[in-house]
């Protein structure tokens, strides 16, 4: 007969709470009990009601050799999902970011894109970037390629082997006006068309994939597409239920350039091509209008905040308190290479970082009272919530957690290196926890990470 579970992780673990405003919940010493198709199906307390099956679960399959036992020293947390990385961008991370973001796009990153139409640079960088981000614990990642309908596949492959959970769009660009004729989309009909077989390619990848493959509808941005690639787009999104990704009012020029356009709003505008769906997940945000967050919340679409890229291209601080107010679900993007971080742990400080300094201002000219936006601060349990289980409810998916029937999607940190823990100062007590979750969330190091799961397969050992 078969194994009621394929493995048993007896471990700690730090996951958000059930509600964002909720502190971090710790479980000490539980078995999370994984299933053959990666779910977590049962989590067993060693105290309480469940004291004696934690026992006789705990005996059977350490006798099977199927129980992972972790040490004192290792905490489990939730794999991350970055909701925006532009994977060709890996390339250039780290450079070129003394310019705005037109100028940006053109002298850097729009000639850099076209090189993937040739494979072998295409695999080369792709492989590079799906394995760094494994190992930086990000375990779900959502991707714009570029506008090669091969390499875009290609980098889909690249992620189904390297057991990465991925969702990857193949980039439109039509506009003869808007973009330069050595990187666009050759016409509006190919554009779709490359669009529709990508998606039929990648419903076949993601149909064999263990942790799930999935095509998006991605249109670059509004001032890259003609107004018939936006709504054919809109369609196909639509005929196929797809996700569907995009950037929404970024800076103050991605902003007024569609205003100017349409004498609407950005968000207003997606919205009336078919855009803007419970599939949606736009990328930065930052100059959205009461009006616009509304609709947001209304369509259930979500918002990629990316706080270390907007620090460099989006002019203002996105108002993320005011988003979560406004219940519009979020999650964290590295925003690769617009940020310079393919950590979404870098992420998770800049968000407290730049809430912070949303709320106090920054000119030191003004008086305090008139400085900053009050109430904008987020904190680090709520940063934590939006790179785990607040990904995980903008693509509607069940991870980013580690409870029943969410898939085990995790991390495991050694907490012995880069003095993580208080232990050895204060003693091992449940209450340094808490502790133990702000030093990893802000010292801790990629070697930190020793292992990492996905969907119930260990996709990455340091060792
Ligand atoms: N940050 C960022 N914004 C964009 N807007 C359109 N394309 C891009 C891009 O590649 N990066």
């Amino acid at each position: 007969m078969q194994d009621l579970y394929e493995i048993v992780i007896k471990g700690t673990s730090i996951s958000c709470g059930v509600d964002i405003n909720d502190n971090v919940k710790i479980k000490v010493d539980h078995l999370f009990c994984i299933s053959r198709q990666g779910i977590i199906i049962d989590i067993i307390d060693p105290i309480g009601v469940d004291q004696q099956r934690y026992q006789e679960v705990l005996k059977e399959y350490r006798e099977k050799g199927k129980c992972k036992e972790l040490s004192g020293d290792q905490v489990i947390l939730p794999g991350f999902i970055d909701l925006h990385i532009h994977a060709p961008q890996f390339a250039q991370l780290g450079t070129a970011l003394d310019i705005p973001l037109y100028d940006w796009l053109n002298k850097y990153t729009f000639p850099l894109e076209s090189k993937f139409s040739d494979e072998n640079f295409a695999r080369q960088v792709y492989q590079d970037l799906v394995s760094q981000l494994i190992s930086n614990g990000t375990t779900t990642a959502l991707y714009f390629a570029t506008i090669h309908k091969s390499t875009s596949c290609l980098l889909a492959e690249i992620c189904e082997k390297k057991g990465q959970r991925a969702l990857v769009g193949k980039v439109v660009m039509d506009d003869v006006n808007q973009n330069p004729e050595y990187y666009r989309d050759s016409s509006t009909d190919q554009a779709i068309n490359d669009t529709e077989e990508f998606i039929q390619k990648l419903l076949a990848i993601g149909s064999k994939s263990h942790q799930g493959i999935y095509p998006v509808i991605t249109p670059r941005f509004i001032p890259s597409c003609t107004d018939e690639a936006l709504s054919r787009l809109g369609q196909l999104a639509k005929k196929y239920n797809l996700y569907i990704q995009s950037h929404c009012s970024e800076s103050d020029w991605e902003h007024q350039f569609v205003l100017d356009r349409f004498k609407i709003s950005d968000t207003q505008a997606l919205d009336s091509f078919g855009l803007l769906s419970n599939k949606s997940i736009m990328a930065h945000c930052g100059h959205l209008s009461d009006g616009d967050m509304d609709l947001f919340h209304k369509r259930g679409a979500a918002v990629s905040h990316c706080p270390l890229s907007n620090s460099f291209f989006g002019n203002a601080v996105t108002p993320i308190r005011k988003l979560i107010e406004k219940q519009v679900n979020i999650g964290l993007g590295t925003d690769i290479s617009g940020g310079y971080s393919s950590s979404i742990y870098d992420n998770i400080k800049q968000s407290v970082i730049s809430s912070r300094m949303l709320e106090d201002g920054t000119n030191k000219d003004l008086l305090p009272n008139v400085r900053g936006v009050p109430n904008s601060r987020i904190t680090l349990s709520q940063a934590f919530y939006l790179a785990t289980a607040g990904g995980g409810e903008s693509l509607s998916l069940p991870i980013g957690r580690l409870e029943i029937n969410y898939a085990f999607d995790c991390q495991i940190i050694d907490t012995t290196l880069n003095y993580l823990s208080q232990s050895s100062y204060f003693g091992k007590e449940e209450s340094n926890y808490e502790n133990l979750f702000q030093r990893i969330m802000y010292l801790s190091k990629p070697n930190n990470i020793s292992e990492v799961w996905i969907q119930g397969k260990l996709v990455f050992n340091k060792k």
